[in-house]
């Protein structure tokens, strides 16, 4: 019966993904368990790529085999493994399965296999179960039986995307099993928005066009410029990071294009600069905004020329490099400004990308809060880390200004609290709602939206309440809070975004209780 039912999974016309999708859930619902989950090897850890009975942001999370016992057993296996209820390793999904989201409780049942294909590991397949006795000896041989048909499906999403890159005329990798050679991106996130900007970034990405890419801080615009070089037809030759903030006006020159011996004291050899580096390859400029003017029309002149001249030199060297630059400035609003020179801008936006800001991806929220839970979980050496229902439903409402950075320091901030109110290291650790820390409103439309709402609700009155000093220290913490994210927490930057003496900035957040 079961085998029927997972015979049709396998033939059904259906994306790869649904595939495996039916077939967790079909074996979930044969085996009565509270979760099912197929996992691929990626490097040393294993990574959901199906499940059902899991809460959502599971599917996020990463899970390092050494770190993870049970994982470990399977992995060296080639047979189906019951653990006994009783068992005392920790399962890692303690207090990840749906059925009692209310209630975190240990695993109690819980069997695998681990699969291969072309007689490499692929991944393993886990069965869990809150309930004690839902799986027994007969079970696993079960399992044994029904991994055969897993192995299929997988096999036969592997053939569809190899028929697929053939179609497109792209080159094969060869053992067959590891799909196109992009295909592991770090990039977190299921919804349909990051799905369409990764395939523009991937058609893009083939074109060899200047790229610009452009969104709020903390978007992961760099994660998005090492995709496009992965799969670009550089992919072989460097992609060289430049931080165009970071970047002293005095040493900008050198930096880029390189030096001759005694060109400035202190160039005690020649050198070649990061536009040599990335010959042949990509060159990425973030914070692009950032650049001097003076630096500014250099880079324009190599654009324009394709070759570069060491400071101090007048050899000119042939530099053959694709331009990917970044930006959360509004760039056209700079040239507007005259702080960026309008041809520059032109010949960087070839192409401009979009990258959406979190709150409009939905779901990957949760994922990529599950992403960063495993993390934490993993470096504070606890048994098991997950979000109550409530804390989802704040993490998913709030409106993420400063993006996956804010999202990945929010995490890491509730679980170093929650371990300082002394909890067991052993037990399943759940982050609250109320240990978020999600009251920053942080972009000033957000802010002037925020008011309005305020307003709105008739509670202008109490706002008139405040004192003149009070209401001064509320904006005064909101600037410098705002500036911290946007800056990543770097003082120095924040003091200088907010226009104030970076001493005075830190003597002013003391007194706001802001920094201890
Ligand atoms: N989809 C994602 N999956 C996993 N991690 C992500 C994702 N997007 C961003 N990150 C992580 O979030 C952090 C911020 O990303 P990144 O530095 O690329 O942002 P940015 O857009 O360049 O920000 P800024 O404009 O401030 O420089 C990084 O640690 C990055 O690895």
């Amino acid at each position: 019966m079961l085998q029927q039912s997972l015979m049709a999974d396998l033939v059904t016309d259906v994306p790869a993904a649904v595939r495996l999708q039916n077939l967790v859930k079909t074996l979930r619902q044969h085996f009565h368990c509270g979760a099912v989950v197929l996992l691929k090897k990626e490097d040393e850890a294993l990574q959901p790529v199906a499940m059902h009975g899991l809460v959502n942001e599971a599917l996020g999370r990463r899970f390092v085999v050494a770190q993870h016992p049970r994982l470990a057993t399977l992995m060296a296996s080639r047979n189906a493994v019951l653990f006994e209820p009783g068992s005392s390793l920790p399962d890692p999904y303690d207090g990840l399965l749906a059925e009692q989201p209310g209630n975190a409780m240990p695993v109690h049942d819980c069997m695998g296999i681990s699969l291969y294909i072309e007689g490499q590991c692929w991944g393993v397949l886990t069965l869990d179960a809150l309930t004690p006795g839902t799986f027994n000896d007969q079970s696993t041989v079960e399992l044994q039986r029904y991994s055969l048909i897993v192995e299929a499906a997988i096999r036969v999403g592997l053939l569809e995307q190899q028929v697929r890159a053939l179609r497109q005329g792209q080159q094969q990798t060869s053992a067959g099993i590891s799909s196109a050679p992009n295909q592991d991106s770090e990039i977190i996130g299921k919804s349909q928005t990051l799905h369409r900007v990764l395939k523009e970034l991937h058609a893009v990405a083939k074109a060899d066009l200047p790229v610009l890419l452009l969104g709020e801080t903390g978007v992961g615009k760099e994660l998005f410029a090492r995709e496009l070089h992965r799969y670009s037809i550089r992919s072989g030759k460097p992609m060289i990071y430049v931080n165009c903030a970071a970047l002293p006006e005095s040493l900008a020159e050198s930096e880029l294009f390189g030096h001759s011996k005694g060109a400035f004291s202190g160039a005690t050899s020649e050198r070649g600069g990061r536009f040599e580096a990335a010959h042949q390859g990509t060159l990425f400029l973030d914070e692009v905004g950032e650049l001097p003017l003076s630096i500014q029309a250099k880079l324009l002149r190599v654009l324009q020329n394709g070759e570069v001249q060491r400071l101090g030199s007048d050899k000119p060297r042939k530099v053959d490099v694709r331009i990917v630059a970044a930006t959360n400035r509004d760039l056209q609003q700079q040239v507007r400004d005259e702080h960026f020179r309008a041809d520059l801008y032109h010949r960087l936006s070839v192409y401009p990308l979009p990258i959406p800001p979190l709150r409009d991806r939905g779901d990957d929220i949760l994922l990529l809060a599950g992403h960063f839970l495993e993390l934490n979980r993993s470096r504070l050496g606890l048994r098991a880390l997950r979000l109550s229902g409530n804390a989802e439903l704040a993490l998913k409402q709030y409106r993420w200004p400063g993006n996956i950075r804010e999202l990945e320091h929010v995490i890491s901030r509730a679980a170093i609290k929650l371990i300082s109110t002394g909890i067991d290291p052993n037990s399943i650790s759940t982050i609250e709602d109320s240990t978020l820390d999600l009251t920053m409103p942080v972009s000033a439309q957000a802010q002037r939206e925020e008011l309005n709402d305020f307003t709105a609700n008739g509670a202008a009155d109490s706002l008139q309440l405040l004192s003149l000093r009070d209401a001064v220290e509320h904006t005064q913490r909101q600037s410098i809070r705002q500036a911290l994210i946007a800056e990543n927490g770097k003082w120095n930057r924040a003091a200088k975004r907010l226009g104030v003496d970076s001493s005075n900035l830190h003597k002013l957040a003391n007194r706001l209780g802001i920094k201890q």
